[in-house]
């Protein structure tokens, strides 16, 4: 597999392919709101949950779900804690020997079993088309059922961990302001429409979310989110250099060196975000509060939460759909106090190394209050004009007015 284009080319061009605005995408994002729509029902009024756990299983099945359809191995619970019990030991399975992680291995043995009686019980077939195209594009290579089986926990493992951390932070950041709040709410009940079915003795509500208005009609939640990615990625990129090349008439890039990339460096940089670069400012990417002598524009490259370039993040259209259909229905049924009586940030020196969002060393209890008309009823997602999905990364930001 090993090509021009690196290790995964082609398998990652039918990815950037699926996943990219249209309607493929579209039909993914209708199947996770219906997923999330059953699985956030039925919380009952003051009810204390811990709010990362509960984000994590909630995500962790709406996403797989969504990807693997109705046979989802994820369903299983001890796929699903085996898969996070995998997570957890990425790092000692990379650097250590063998022997010390035998638990890692076990537990992705246990994931990779689940996946190998999936497709060979054909039950991709009822799959998403990224799990589709990808088994068509892979077959010609040779793979044996394991070893595409534990492909296949790769994959997986890209779309999740990222996605849950980068959730519980966005939750954590709206609910934690309830100015924030406030503003978000007013802003998606902008892009959302209820209409009522009355019978004679019952009558239902349907709220519609037109997610792909997201980005003109929910300026300040875009920005909460950016400024979330900002604040919580740890991504590493590594590169290659694949020419003697001078920067900036500065730095000189040997052939072959390898030079590596930390988000973090970037992200909180104070040349570049300006002296409260390390607050979390929800309305920093928002553009018409900017001033010239308050904030400096920032150009897009320099929020690198999906990397960029060539290892672009193929998943980042359809995290960033997940993300803002999950944040948009959380915002609109439920209020969110933590019981202790004030939100206090977790901590991430506990992180784990591989995921590029860090995750919350404790968890926060939480209080959910359903709000009535908003949490009655079903939710269905519109998507008026696919190409109009939510774009973050420099490459997608050609006309944002950030840019200088
Ligand atoms: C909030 C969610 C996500 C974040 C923050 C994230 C972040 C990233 C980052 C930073 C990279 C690039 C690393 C580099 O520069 O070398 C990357 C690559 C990648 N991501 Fe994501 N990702 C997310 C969701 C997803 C999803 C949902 C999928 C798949 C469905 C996915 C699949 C991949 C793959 C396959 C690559 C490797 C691309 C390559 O090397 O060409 N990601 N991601």
């Amino acid at each position: 597999m090993q090509q021009e284009h690196g290790q995964y080319g082609p398998i990652y061009s039918v990815m950037h392919g699926v996943l990219s605005p249209g309607d493929r995408l579209n039909e993914m994002n209708t199947v996770f709101v219906d997923r999330l729509g059953d699985y956030i029902r039925g919380i009952e009024s003051g009810t204390s949950i811990k709010l990362n756990e509960w984000v994590k299983h909630r995500i962790t099945l709406a996403v797989t779900d969504t990807t693997y359809g109705p046979y989802n191995p994820f369903r299983e619970i001890e796929v699903e804690s085996a898969f996070w019990a995998f997570e957890r030991a990425v790092p000692s399975l990379v650097l250590l020997p063998q022997w010390f992680s035998t638990r890692g291995i076990r537990n992705r043995k246990v994931v990779a079993d689940a996946f190998q009686r999936y497709f060979l019980n054909g039950h991709h077939e009822y799959a998403s088309a990224l799990v589709k195209d990808l088994y068509t594009i892979e077959c010609p290579y040779g793979f044996s059922p394991s070893d595409r089986s534990f492909l296949e926990v790769g994959n997986s493992f890209a779309s999740l961990s990222n996605t849950y951390a980068a959730v519980f932070w966005l939750t954590f950041h709206v609910f934690s302001s309830p100015t924030a709040l406030r503003r978000i709410r007013k802003e998606v009940s902008g892009i959302t429409t209820t209409s009522m079915n009355k019978t004679r003795d019952n009558q239902t509500f349907r709220h519609t979310l037109d997610i792909t208005k997201v980005n003109s009609h929910c300026p300040f939640l875009v920005s909460t989110f950016k400024e979330t990615l900002r604040l919580h990625s740890a991504d590493i990129s590594l590169r290659q250099v694949c020419k003697d090349t001078v920067l900036d008439n500065t730095y000189y890039l040997k052939k072959g060196a390898m030079i590596v990339i930390p988000s973090t460096s970037i992200h909180t940089d104070s040349r570049i975000w300006g002296p409260d670069v390390l607050s979390f400012i929800h309305d920093r990417f928002l553009p018409t509060e900017v001033s010239a002598t308050q904030r400096k524009k920032v150009s897009p490259a320099a929020l690198r939460s999906f990397g960029g370039g060539a290892s672009l993040c193929p998943g980042r259209h359809l995290a960033t759909n997940q993300i803002m259909i999950w944040i948009s229905m959380l915002v609109m049924r439920f209020d969110i106090e933590p019981t202790s009586g004030s939100w206090d940030q977790p901590a991430t020196d506990k992180s784990n190394m591989p995921s590029s969002i860090m995750s919350a060393t404790h968890d926060v209890e939480v209080r959910f209050t359903p709000r009535r008309f908003y949490n009655d009823g079903v939710w269905d997602l519109r998507t008026s004009k696919s190409e109009a999905t939510l774009s973050l990364t420099a490459e997608d930001l050609a006309d944002d007015p950030m840019v200088e």
